[in-house]
């Protein structure tokens, strides 16, 4: 197995905080994972010291077999990095963003030209290349922020929280460029997240990070069917019978059957259904938010915040 990132009892201490308690996950070549955790978790954290902007305390660290931070040269040619915050020049075009990106990876000429412009018709920029940044949308501007990251064609790309920000609209636009880099160019994607939806909708496997420790990992399917069974609720025209060998109850013109996997057992199940005349098949299946809700007792979508208040003050 090629592994992309190892990362193996990783600590990080600031000053009295403990961001990171010994966490241990693995990345797969090829791989889009996700850092999925509430504000203060330790996501960004984690991803610094991935990308060598900062040095654990202990613990293993290796990117595509690299150990950090003793070989913090080879990593950074091999990994793209997408800050939260906005690291774009204002003042420059779209074109000048990048020619400059290059110029620092020591592209240049017409190898620099041409990943120019293969970046841009990619991410669907070329015809604003010559539009000073300043005046571009959110979405345009993450998407350029890629586009830069991806220069140098690393084999690790790096995002924290990408789509912080941005409306539902662009924020799907950025998943969809996300999945074609990781699908066309093979590149393993590694981002964190405090959005449920965008670690479900585009990651193979994610980790669940919480007050500095990761408290659950999986792919999203895996970590759900921790929480409960799936539910398919088969609405029927004639009053129904449970069929044999199904975790099934009924209630009305209704059967209510669950199981570890739905979608597996769906086609025999409908076709025994079948002479009970079929009206409508829904399927529920438990949220990322049920997870982690039934892991720390808390919702991620009302976390507002776990950053630990400080013990006392001097004025
Ligand atoms: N440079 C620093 N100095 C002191 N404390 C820090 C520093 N960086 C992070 N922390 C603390 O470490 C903990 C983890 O922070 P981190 O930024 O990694 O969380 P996060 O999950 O990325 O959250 P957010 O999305 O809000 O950035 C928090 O309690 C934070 O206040």
């Amino acid at each position: 197995m090629n592994y992309a990132i190892e990362v193996k009892d990783l600590r990080k201490r600031f000053g009295f905080i403990e961001a990171l308690k010994g966490i241990t996950f693995y990345v797969k070549e090829g791989e889009k994972f996700g850092f999925l955790g509430p504000n203060g978790a330790g996501k960004s954290t984690t991803i610094h010291i991935l990308t060598t902007l900062l040095k654990p305390d202990e613990g293993e660290v290796k990117i595509l077999g690299h150990k950090l931070p003793e070989e913090a040269k080879q990593v950074r040619k091999l990994i793209g990095v997408v800050f939260q915050d906005p690291a774009l020049d204002n003042y420059l075009s779209a074109y000048e963003n990048l020619y400059i990106h290059g110029r620092l990876y020591g592209l240049k000429g017409s190898e620099l030209r041409e990943r120019i412009i293969e970046s841009l018709k990619f991410f669907d920029l070329y015809e604003h290349k010559d539009r000073i940044v300043m005046f571009f949308s959110g979405g345009m501007r993450r998407r350029l922020e890629i586009a830069r990251a991806l220069m140098h064609k690393p084999k690790v790309l790096f995002l924290d929280e990408p789509t912080v920000g941005l409306d539902p609209q662009s924020r799907a636009k950025v998943w969809e460029y996300i999945e074609r880099v990781n699908k066309e160019y093979g590149i393993t994607i590694f981002l964190t997240t405090h959005y449920m939806d965008e670690a479900d909708k585009l990651c193979d496997r994610i980790a669940i990070i919480d007050h500095g420790r990761i408290i659950a990992q999986g792919t999203p399917d895996e970590l759900k069917r921790m929480v409960g069974k799936e539910v398919i609720y088969v609405k029927t025209e004639l009053p129904p019978k449970c069929p044999e060998g199904f975790d099934c109850e009924t209630k009305g013109n209704q059967a209510i059957v669950k199981a570890d996997n739905a979608a597996k057992i769906l086609p025999e199940l409908i076709e025994l259904m079948k002479p009970y005349k079929i009206l409508e098949v829904n399927l529920k299946k438990p949220t990322l938010d049920d997870v982690f809700l039934a892991l720390t007792g808390r919702e991620l979508r009302d976390e507002l915040g776990s950053a630990p208040v400080l013990p006392f003050r001097r004025w």
